[in-house]
């Protein structure tokens, strides 16, 4: 699903009413009614206080619809105006008129009136701010989210928590609404899935409003939101007349005295992917632990016992998958970077890989294009630099990517893969996989995903998602604490088949 920025939303708006022919009051009038079927489906007339705060611009156009719609299927309702600026849109101004007419007075906040009282138990509407916010909300305003956000009521967020902007973080971190749910108009927004502006989302859905499907699909965007249907078409089916060497020789390189343990766990994930073979390179230290755990895979040792220090290779592998647990040993650095220079094959580069190259820049050069590089935040920073925001980052590792023709896959809550000025942000994983050995999975699964033919960006949006989804089906028995990363690489069939599974709706149908 594509993630367009508020300039675009617009524009699909625009493009909507001009090719419907209809008002933009009708369009609203049309979102409304989604947030009302929404609401009106799970309440079903539950007599509960709803208290809608409506800022002066279209969202809280929306939000004086939503409680004219309440209003008259006999919901409870307090309305408040957040009076923020003289300069309300026309169509909260009609929608207003609409209320008033209906019987529905509401009450005018601003700078100088005290704080409504507000219940725990009450359902908070907040439409003060949507995607037009383009400037820290006033003090007082901030004041007013506060005592929202301390109600520890529902608070339902129409189109976006108000006070977040799309393209920036907040400019006060407590002048935002902490949504219970956002109901988002037609597409998701990129700050959902953020680090710094997605935990004021706790959970989001996003109603269809109609907007111009031509423009929504004609129209490139800096995002994309990776969910089933992106992954679905990616998969390549394993052929029935084919043999091991169809699906590649992935070697994958890393490991030091006491950390064999991560090549166990990659090699494990790239076999268990579908790499048709796999060899392991590790120091010597590492033969008889590697043999005995995982008997189909081959393992060469280095000379030295405990470190990588010189890489000699009896045949050409398809892919490199290396770094995890290697150490930063001068010779095995020396030894990367001789690997570096040596292969064509697209690598796989994770752990202290990255921070060899992050301290000897000299190297990133040498680094095979189409490679991808996995790391999480403070090895990200070592290759970059420090950012100032989450959208910084985003625009340095782009520029990054473009530099050195290489994917990048900002690991987090939402990874996000980013291929020179693209970012595809995964929608599968929990918490329950920052643990041990959960990043060596991932590295061992891209890895034995491009053996098997898949190009290296789609690997790599193909193992991002089956890795959080394989974490998910494992965290779904163990629950977050017990999930480990050897359970992950347990899922990856399961993973498999939970692509393919057809939902439970259609299958009753089917029956
Ligand atoms: N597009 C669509 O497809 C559809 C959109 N719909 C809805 O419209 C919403 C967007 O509405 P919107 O453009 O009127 O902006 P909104 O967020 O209500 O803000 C109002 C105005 O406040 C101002 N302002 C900004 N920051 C400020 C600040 N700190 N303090 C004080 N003032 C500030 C700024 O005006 P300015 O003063 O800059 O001229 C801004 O315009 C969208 O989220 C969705 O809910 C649906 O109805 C149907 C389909
Ligand atoms: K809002």
């Amino acid at each position: 699903m594509k993630i367009f920025s508020a300039q675009q939303i617009y524009e699909a708006d625009k493009s909507t009413i001009k090719k419907e022919q209809i008002t933009s009051e009708a369009l609203m009038e049309r979102a409304a009614s989604q947030l009302f079927e929404w609401v009106h489906s799970r309440l079903r007339g539950t007599q509960v206080n709803i208290v809608l705060f409506c800022g002066i611009g279209n969202n809280g156009g929306d939000g004086m619809v939503l409680a004219r719609m309440l209003h008259e299927h006999g919901y409870s309702t307090k309305v408040y105006v957040v009076n923020y600026s003289d300069k309300r849109s026309e169509d909260f101004l009609l929608n207003l008129n609409r209320l008033k007419e209906a019987e529905v007075w509401p009450d005018f906040i601003n700078e100088s009136i005290e704080m409504p009282e507000l219940s725990p138990n009450d359902i908070i509407v907040d439409a003060i701010f949507g995607i037009g916010l383009n400037r820290p909300p006033a003090p007082w305003l901030g004041k007013l989210i506060q005592h929202i956000n301390a109600s520890q009521a529902f608070v339902l967020s129409v189109d976006i928590p108000s006070g977040l902007p799309m393209d920036r973080e907040p400019w006060d971190p407590s002048h935002v609404i902490q949504s219970s749910y956002v109901l988002t108009f037609q597409v998701p927004k990129l700050v959902f899935f953020l680090p710094k502006t997605g935990i004021y989302v706790n959970q989001w859905e996003v109603l269809d409003i109609g907007l111009d499907q031509e423009y929504l699909s004609k129209t490139d965007t800096d995002f994309e939101l990776i969910g089933r249907p992106e992954v679905l078409p990616l998969y390549r089916p394993r052929l029935k007349f084919s043999h091991k060497g169809t699906y590649g020789h992935s070697l994958i390189v890393g490991g030091s005295y006491g950390k064999i343990g991560a090549v166990q766990l990659a090699s494990n994930a790239c076999l268990s992917v579908g790499s048709g073979l796999v060899t392991a390179y590790v120091p010597k230290c590492g033969y008889h632990s590697l043999q005995t755990a995982i008997p189909e895979v081959m393992v060469l040792t280095d000379s030295d016992e405990e470190n990588i220090s010189q890489i000699e290779l009896p045949f050409e592998p398809t892919v490199i998958g290396v770094g995890i647990g290697i150490g930063l040993n001068e010779k095995t650095a020396s030894a990367f970077g001789a690997l570096l220079k040596s292969v064509a094959a697209s690598m796989v580069i994770d752990a202290d890989g990255l921070n060899i190259l992050s301290q000897n820049p000299e190297l990133l050069k040498d680094v095979p294009e189409l490679s991808v590089l996995t790391p999480h935040p403070k090895e990200l920073e070592r290759l970059i630099g420090k950012w100032d925001s989450d959208f910084e980052k985003l625009e340095k590792t782009k520029a990054f990517s473009s530099q050195y023709n290489v994917a990048v896959v900002i690991k987090g809550a939402h990874s996000i893969i980013i291929y020179k000025d693209k970012g595809y942000v995964n929608t599968t994983g929990n918490p329950g996989m920052a643990t041990a050995g959960s990043g060596d999975v991932l590295t061992g699964m891209l890895t034995g995903l491009i053996a098997q033919g898949y190009p290296p960006l789609e690997a790599t949006i193909f193992g991002v998602y089956l890795h959080g989804l394989a974490g998910d089906l494992a965290a779904s028995t163990l629950g977050y604490e017990a999930t480990k990363a050897s359970k992950i690489i347990e899922n990856i069939g399961s993973a498999y088949s939970e692509l393919f599974r057809q939902p439970e709706q259609n299958a009753q149908e089917n029956n």
